[in-house]
């Protein structure tokens, strides 16, 4: 990356940068989503968390039961009532995930230079000699000397909570291993991790499956975050499914890629995705150190390329347990940003994590300090350069709707759309002010009853950088007579007003369509 990644004055004054920042009423344009857990389900930090800016909230299968997300879900749904900001749903799946489970929840000690056995029998309870893993093929896809990552599910980087084990002989379906760092481990739920293994089991479990047609119909979550995506076939095929599953035929599929296989085939996985995850807890532990950084600047310019969204995983591990997060990580959060991702998704810093709501605001203004620097310009050239020509016409409308809101200063950039399609597209171009989304509901029909689609559409936007919606009233519905235009305009600018984004005198760039055409149009407000 050159050094052209960044907007400063020049000459730069080292004291500017300690000159207190412009509040802004919106949150950052970089979206931030949080997972709950037992430190953040109560309705009151739910709506703090809101406040503080998390705009999709991650249900993680991979512990807790339905009925426990369940009670979290309608926890969220009372904070969104309450503080009258919306929040996406995001259905996280277990897929081919080693664990060890300590139903017992004893502390484990394990010693450096002890034997551990991990055993295939998952009727074995968990010590310091033992532990139950669930999948009887680790013996036949290990060789001595290998090396097993395992800890407490989301575990962070700096703890002594996570231990290395090394092959010593397989018996049977056990693995022998020597314990390779002291270590205490606590929780119900570890994860094993083997670097370059393959797992033989299917990237959606009988779980997931069974969870997306109950929980996931029941609550129409708005995404699928699809664990270890290995192949582009696991993404089509969870696509199948949710198409069989009625309103879920609506639902974003963003494929995790956290492992080296995800890795090896991210252009054909990119290409079937809605959206990628760069779930770097595992991707950490199986590519080299060195290499991270690389495969997160190369993934976020597809991503970008693609106009598809990208979230960053494992930012601020230490602000589990402390309020302020460490340099590198306070920097790395910058850089995802200056690198073009969409989001930001916080772990175990909001699940179990003493400081969720500080996490999230402090997130929120590393990313609104980040844009502020962010050099549009160039990225804008770089990324209408990278599309073929004849450009479509849609992209050629959205891209020039960025051009003109940066020339004229625009605070805001209004869209209408119904699919999202028009939006994403304006998002591509990554906009420095916030575009706010006119959700037209449609009316459809799967021969059976009608009904109207937007809310999705609508949610779906949560996870985009830039984009903020708001669900027109279905009553207009696709329809695109200018007397009703202008009415939903009214509504949009108004509620731009009362969230503090659009002032008397501003300029606005609203993307439309005018009878058959779509229009940029720039407006001047009295
Ligand atoms: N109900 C509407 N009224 C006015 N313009 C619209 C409406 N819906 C979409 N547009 C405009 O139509 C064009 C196509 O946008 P797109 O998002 O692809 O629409 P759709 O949701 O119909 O797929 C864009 O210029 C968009 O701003
Ligand atoms: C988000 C991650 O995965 P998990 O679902 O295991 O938390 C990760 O590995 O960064
Ligand atoms: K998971
Ligand atoms: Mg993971």
């Amino acid at each position: 990356m050159q050094a052209t990644q960044l907007l400063l004055e020049e000459p730069i004054r080292l004291a500017s940068i300690l000159e207190p920042s412009s509040p802004t009423a919106f949150s950052a344009l970089t979206k931030i989503i949080g997972t709950l857990g037992p430190q953040s389900r109560d309705v009151e930090t739910i709506e703090a968390l809101l406040k503080a800016g998390m705009s999709v909230a991650r249900f993680d299968f991979s512990w807790g039961n339905d009925a426990y997300h369940q009670e979290t879900l309608e926890n969220l749904k009372k904070a969104v009532r309450n503080t009258r900001r919306l929040c996406a749903v995001m259905l996280d799946t277990i897929g081919p995930e080693l664990c060890v489970l300590n139903k017992e929840e004893h502390v484990i000690e394990l010693q450096e230079g002890a034997t551990v056995v991990l055993t295939a029998d998952e009727t074995r309870g968990a010590s310091a000699e033992v532990l139950p893993l669930n999948y009887d093929g680790l013996a036949s896809a290990v060789t001595k000397g290998d090396t097993i990552f395992l800890g407490q599910y989301l575990f962070t980087g700096s703890e002594t909570t996570s231990v290395w084990l090394e092959v010593v002989e397989t018996q049977g379906k056990d693995v022998v291993c020597t314990v390779k760092n002291t270590a205490t481990l606590t929780g119900s739920l570890f994860t094993a991790h083997m670097s370059q293994v393959r797992i033989e089991l299917p990237t959606l479990s009988e779980a997931d499956l069974k969870t997306m047609a109950t929980w996931g119909v029941k609550n129409q979550i708005d995404f699928v975050s699809l664990s270890y995506t290995r192949h582009p076939d696991d993404v089509r095929a969870c696509r199948e499914y949710l198409d069989k599953l009625g309103d879920l035929r609506q639902t974003q599929i963003f494929a995790k890629i956290e492992n080296y296989e995800g890795l090896a085939h991210f252009d054909e996985i990119l290409e079937e995705a809605d959206g990628i995850i760069l779930s770097r807890g595992n991707l950490g532990i199986d590519l080299p150190p060195e290499k991270v950084f690389l495969f997160q600047k190369v993934a976020l310019q597809k991503c970008n390329a693609a106009g598809k969204a990208s979230i960053v995983t494992r930012v601020v591990d230490s602000m589990v347990d402390s309020p302020r997060p460490t340099r590198a990580e306070a920097t790395d959060v910058a850089n995802a940003v200056l690198d073009g991702t969409d989001g930001i998704m916080l772990g175990a810093e909001t699940l179990r994590g003493l400081y969720p709501v500080e996490t999230i605001t402090t997130i929120r203004k590393i990313c609104a300090e980040a844009e502020k620097v962010f050099n549009q310009a160039v990225y804008f050239k770089r990324t209408i350069k990278a599309v073929r020509e004849p450009m479509q016409h849609l992209e050629s409308i959205a891209s020039s709707a960025v051009r003109a809101a940066s020339k004229v200063r625009a605070s805001v950039i209004v869209v209408f759309t119904s699919s999202g399609r028009c939006a994403r597209l304006i998002a591509k171009y990554r906009p420095t002010m916030p575009v706010l989304c006119v959700v037209i509901p449609r009316l459809t029909t799967n021969h059976l009853k009608w009904s109207f689609t937007g809310a999705f559409q609508a949610r779906q936007c949560l996870a985009v950088r830039g984009l903020f919606p708001m669900l027109a009233d279905p009553r207009h519905s696709s329809d695109s007579a200018s007397t009703t235009n202008e009415s939903i305009l009214k509504v949009a600018l108004d509620h731009g007003k009362a969230a503090g984004i659009v002032k008397a005198h501003d300029r606005i760039v609203v993307c439309q369509k005018v009878g058959d055409s779509s229009v940029v149009k720039i407006i001047e407000l009295d």
